[in-house]
């Protein structure tokens, strides 16, 4: 079993230490964060300040950021600094993942989402809970798809976008990076960068 250490003890790191624990093929090692003082066990899991990785020889872990924030994600990985192979792929042994679907380390696909075939999920990624990840589907690094959401066949979403709780995307859309789709939109229409869409039909949020 690989040791796996956690980047961030929030909400999120809960859950993704839920499916190292249902996977078999990872143990949590330890659990990292700016905002622990010092080192402490508990239940044989290391909690420590952010900077015990630098006691480490990177190789011997996996590790996941597990944050979130889309931005605070990827600002985490640059300032680590830890090779993108020492990433885990995290997958809940109740997702369905095709076999021709590709996912990159340091993506998290947690219980009951599906991703379907020959669709390519970028690095850093979060698939939460029960998303659907129709076919054909291109998402960049970064990007989070929340719970219940339905993005169907050949969509593609941009680097860093959050697509927010039971949003659906309709066939073929794309939508740029740094995006935030509002809960429970539907997007009919292309979206542009750094767009913040939401409703039914989803449209642009402009605020005063
Ligand atoms: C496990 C987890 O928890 S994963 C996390 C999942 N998180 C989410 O799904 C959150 C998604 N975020 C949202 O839906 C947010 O409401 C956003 C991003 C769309 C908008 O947030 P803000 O920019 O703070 O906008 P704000 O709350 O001020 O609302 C602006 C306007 O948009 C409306 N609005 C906000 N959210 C939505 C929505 N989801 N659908 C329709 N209208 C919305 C508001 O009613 C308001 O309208 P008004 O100007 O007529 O009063």
């Amino acid at each position: 079993m690989d040791k796996l250490i956690l980047i961030g003890a929030g909400g999120h790191s809960k859950v993704i230490q839920d499916i190292a624990n249902a996977s078999n093929e990872f143990e949590t090692f330890a659990v990292v964060d700016d905002a622990i003082d010092g080192t402490n066990q508990t239940d044989g899991i290391i909690y420590a300040n952010t900077s015990f990785i630098d006691s480490l020889q990177v190789e011997h872990f996996k590790f996941c950021i597990a944050i979130g924030n889309n931005a605070t994600r990827r600002e985490i990985f640059a300032t680590l600094g830890i090779p993108i192979e020492q990433y885990a792929v995290l997958i809940h042994p109740t997702a369905v993942v095709s076999k021709s679907a590709e996912i990159g380390n340091g993506t998290v696909v947690m219980p009951n989402a599906v991703v379907n075939a020959d669709s390519i999920i970028g690095k850093h990624c979060i698939v939460n809970t029960a998303a659907v990840v129709e076919h054909d589907n291109r998402m960049e690094d970064y990007v989070h798809i929340s719970p219940n959401v339905t993005l169907s066949g050949i969509v593609s979403i941009g680097e860093g976008t959050h697509v927010g709780s039971g949003a659906t995307v309709i066939p073929g859309k794309i939508i740029g990076c740094w995006c935030t789709i509002g809960a429970g939109a539907v997007v009919v229409g292309n979206i542009g960068k750094h767009v913040t869409a939401a409703g039914v039909p989803a449209k642009k949020i402009v605020k005063n």
